[in-house]
Formats: C-alpha cells, structure tokens, sequence
C-alpha cells in the first residue's frame, strides 16, 4: 500500500467509528472533506499519468445522448445494434469494443444517440482499462444506462462506485450551493430555506481546503457531502437507470431473484431484456425515452397555425432560448419575444422571455427582428 493509500484508509476507519451527531458533525464534515480532497489529487494524479491521450472524440448528435456503462462482455454492443442497427463488432472476448461507436435509436419522434462504450472495469476512475477516455465520454452523456447481466447483476454497485469515484453523481439534482471566495471577513453563510448546515460544519469543511474567506449561500436542504462536492467542484449530475441483458440464460426464478434484490437496493426496478433476442427492448426503448425527461413542443408560425404532426422535442428543464438554439443559430441574438399556448402560461398568446420555461406539449410563437 502507498502512504496515500494509507492515509485514505485511515480517515475512512476513523469515520466508521464516530458516530454523527451534533457534537461530531463538524469533526466528521473536515475528515469528509480531506478525504475528498485526497482521493480528488489522486485522480487527478492517476489522470495526468494515464498520459495526455487522445480521447475519444464523438460528436453529439440528435435531441439526447445516452451512454451504455457495463463491465466486459455484458453485451453493450449487441445492444447498440439491436436499439439503432448499427454494426458495432460483438465478440465473446472481453474488451473487443475499443472506441466509441456512436448510434442512432428514431423513438416517439425522437432521435436519440446512443454511444456504445468499452467496457468498464474497477479502478477505472483511476485510469484503468481506458478509464480515463472512457469516463471523459460518460461524463458528457445526458443519461447513463447501466448494463449489466444475468452473471454480474449484483456487482452493479462495483460501477456505480467507479462513477462517484469520477465525480458523476447519479439520479439527483445538482445541489443549489454558491461558495463565492472573498479577500477577508471570515465565513459568511447565508440561506434560503432551511439552515441545512451549521456555521461551524461549513468553516471546518473550508478550511480544510484552506478556504477562510467567503461567501456561501446554500439554498434548500443539502448534506456535508453536497457541500464536500460544491467546494471541491468539477462534479456532473447525471441520470441514470439499470439494465439486466441475458435473461435468455436462466430460469424464471433466478430472473425474478436478481430482479428483486436490484429493485430493493436501487429502489427502481431494472429491465430484465435479452439484446440478443429483442426480448423486452422495445420496453427498454420507452425508458430511455422517460429517462431522458423529454417533453414536447409545437411550433407555431406568427399568425399561422401550430404544427400538431411534428413536435419539436426538448428536454424537460427546457427554455425559450433552449428552443432558440434548436430552431437556427440566429435566434438567439435575434430573439424579440415568444407567445405560448399551453401549460407553462396563465393565459393563452402570453408573451414570455428568453428564460421562460417551458412545459409538455406547450405551443410556441418566436417573434424575432429581422
Ligand atoms: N445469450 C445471450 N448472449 C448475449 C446477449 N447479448 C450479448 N450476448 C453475447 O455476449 C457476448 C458479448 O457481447 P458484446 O456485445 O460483445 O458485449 P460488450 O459488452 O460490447 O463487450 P466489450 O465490448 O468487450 O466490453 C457475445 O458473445 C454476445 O453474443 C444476450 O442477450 N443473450
Ligand atoms: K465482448
Ligand atoms: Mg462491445
């Protein structure tokens, strides 16, 4: 073992054995927060040495992007075939994928690219097994499908692992936390909502990172580890969902067993499917069109009527300007005001801003000059 590593497990035995309360937050918050921080230098370290690499480089394309994560051979690339009819090469070797291939899976009017991956493998936060490219790629993805199968579906958490290790945190909003540094005047914390934290749990977590001075506002209820994750930064928020392939190859017991025991640790059943076989994919294909949270929304031209055949189909945070950016490069900067039927608005025709959001099924007028 190295020093580092030694250091990290330490803290981490240290943190087992003290019990939170108020008394020991602060203590618990500053060992947290120095743990963050070693094992971000290591990353950070093991990265640099992974070499300057060329990464992988995979343009975005269509309304979302979503990222196939499973170990070796689980049948990530059978998968991307049998969703878009791609031809990525499918082999019963470990690693034969070794690029990213990119797909296209058309569903509910929307295309949605789909990125088969290599495989990933424990340690590949710190670089293993391509871990460095191949996280670089998960990290841009608007959604992460889990894939493992009928062999390693208990093992999922080993991936889920690796994730967080990479500063991906799966199926939760980003956390609404501004640390502002400041010349002096120690640590000033203000709230909207709850006083999630105190005042001394903040200053111990700071200074550790030998941040003294700043302003923090912290809106709605976060944990220290929220807070550990806004100070370091560099972290993604990021969708996620499970996918059991293989189910061709066991009974019906060990189906609903494994089925069961991920549905309780995860809280949200997996799709059992056979990418092999087509079996449950076309269930698998209205998930990942849920997942990616996409709503529509109809375009209306000034003064004429809405186009009701083909929705304009945007995520479901989406914005006037979001839409603009869609519709031509020029809106934007050309934008003067849009009007809305629909859901979002009080009244039907209400002019509305850039920053408007929108909601499902929402009619949409853009008045831009010319
Ligand atoms: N029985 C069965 N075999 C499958 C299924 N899906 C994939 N396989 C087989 O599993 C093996 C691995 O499939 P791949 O698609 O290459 O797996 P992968 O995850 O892309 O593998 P790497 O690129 O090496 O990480 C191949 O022999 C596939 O034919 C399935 O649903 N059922
Ligand atoms: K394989
Ligand atoms: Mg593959």
């Amino acid at each position: 073992m190295s020093g580092l590593e030694d250091e990290i497990k330490e803290i981490e035995d240290e943190l087992q054995r003290t019990v939170y309360n108020k008394a020991t937050s602060k203590h618990i918050g500053r060992l947290k927060a120095k743990l963050a921080k070693i094992r971000d230098e290591a990353v950070q370290r093991a990265m640099k040495s992974a070499g300057s690499g060329e990464g992988y480089s995979v343009k975005k394309s269509g309304d979302g992007t979503v990222v196939l994560v499973g170990f070796p051979s689980v049948g990530k690339s059978t998968l991307l075939n049998q969703l878009t009819g791609q031809e990525s090469e499918v082999a019963a070797y470990a690693f034969t994928t070794l690029t990213v291939v990119p797909g296209i899976l058309e569903h509910k009017g929307a295309k949605i690219q789909i990125l088969d991956i290599p495989g990933l493998i424990a340690g590949a936060a710190m670089g293993k097994g391509r871990g460095k490219e191949v996280i670089a790629v998960v990290r841009s993805a608007d959604l992460i499908l889990i894939l493992g199968d009928v062999y390693n579906g208990r093992h999922v958490d080993v991936l889920m692992r690796e994730l967080y290790d990479a500063g991906i945190r799966i199926n939760k909003p980003k956390p609404d936390i501004t640390i502002k540094k400041s010349g002096n005047g120690g640590i000033r914390l203000n709230y909207v909502g709850d006083e999630a934290l105190d005042i001394e749990e903040v200053r111990s977590i700071l200074a550790e990172n030998k941040i003294m001075n700043a302003d923090v506002l912290i809106r709605g209820n976060v944990s220290q580890d929220d807070f550990i994750d806004a100070m370091i930064g560099n972290r993604v928020y990021i969708p996620a969902f499970i996918a059991i392939n293989k189910v061709d190859l066991v009974d019906a017991k060990t189906r609903a067993e494994i089925e069961g025991e991920l549905t309780e640790r995860f809280g949200e059943k997996p799709y059992m499917i056979s990418a092999h076989s087509g079996y449950n994919v076309d269930t698998l294909k209205d998930g990942i069109y849920e997942h990616l949270g996409f709503m529509r929304v109809y375009m209306k031209p000034l003064g004429g009527p809405a186009d009701m055949e083909e929705p304009l189909i945007v995520r479901s945070d989406s914005t006037i300007e979001d839409v603009c950016r869609r519709l031509h490069r020029d809106f934007v900067d050309k934008f003067r005001y849009a009007k809305i039927w629909g859901k979002s608005v009080k009244h039907d025709a209400q002019r509305v801003g850039l920053q408007h959001k929108l909601k499902d099924r929402d009619i949409v007028t853009i008045v831009t000059r010319f």
